[in-house]
């Protein structure tokens, strides 16, 4: 059988206090004008979490002090070879105030008001349970970047 490609680690994260959630408008480059929580990809000797950390006070300028792992979910792209594994997770509580870089602006959004058509396309199916507190697992099958073919998704045993 053709070796599997390991898939790649990549961290999401996004904070949701005072029944609000904060996600980051890409300002520029790849995704530009997409919202997004903050994430990225884990680095060789880091922890998912310790990843999760970092993205979150790199591209918002906050530290999570309260943070749990809420959702796993897998990617595979017909135009890649490698699938992508996102380890999503909750902040509920930060220290500091966020921060607009040349990247990325953090804006607050009510859960009624995700703007989930400039969002990738997984983010519809996922984000109810996210936002009702609840542990997931998906899977999600692209045709491209742009393009979801079809996915499967289970509430998960609480994290
Ligand atoms: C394939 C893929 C990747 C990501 C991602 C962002 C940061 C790290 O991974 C996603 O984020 C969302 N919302 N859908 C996503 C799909």
């Amino acid at each position: 059988a053709p070796a599997a490609v390991p898939p790649k680690l990549l961290t999401l994260v996004i904070p949701f206090i005072g029944g609000q959630l904060l996600l980051g408008k890409k300002l520029r480059g790849f995704g530009e004008g997409y919202f997004n929580g903050f994430g990225g990809k884990v680095e060789l000797g880091e922890t998912i979490e310790a990843s999760a950390r970092r993205e979150l006070l790199e591209e918002a300028g906050v530290t999570a002090t309260a943070m749990q792992h809420c959702g796993l979910l897998h990617f595979h792209f017909d135009d890649k070879p490698q699938p992508w594994e996102v380890h999503v997770f909750r902040v509920s509580v930060f220290e500091g105030q966020p921060v607009t870089t040349d990247e990325m602006a953090p804006i607050w959004f009510q859960p009624d008001q995700v703007p989930f058509d400039k969002m990738w396309a997984d983010d519809i199916h996922w984000y109810p349970l996210f936002l009702a507190g609840k542990a997931f697992v998906g899977s999600f099958h692209f045709k491209d970047t742009h393009t979801l073919v079809e996915h499967t998704l289970q509430e998960a045993a609480a994290a």
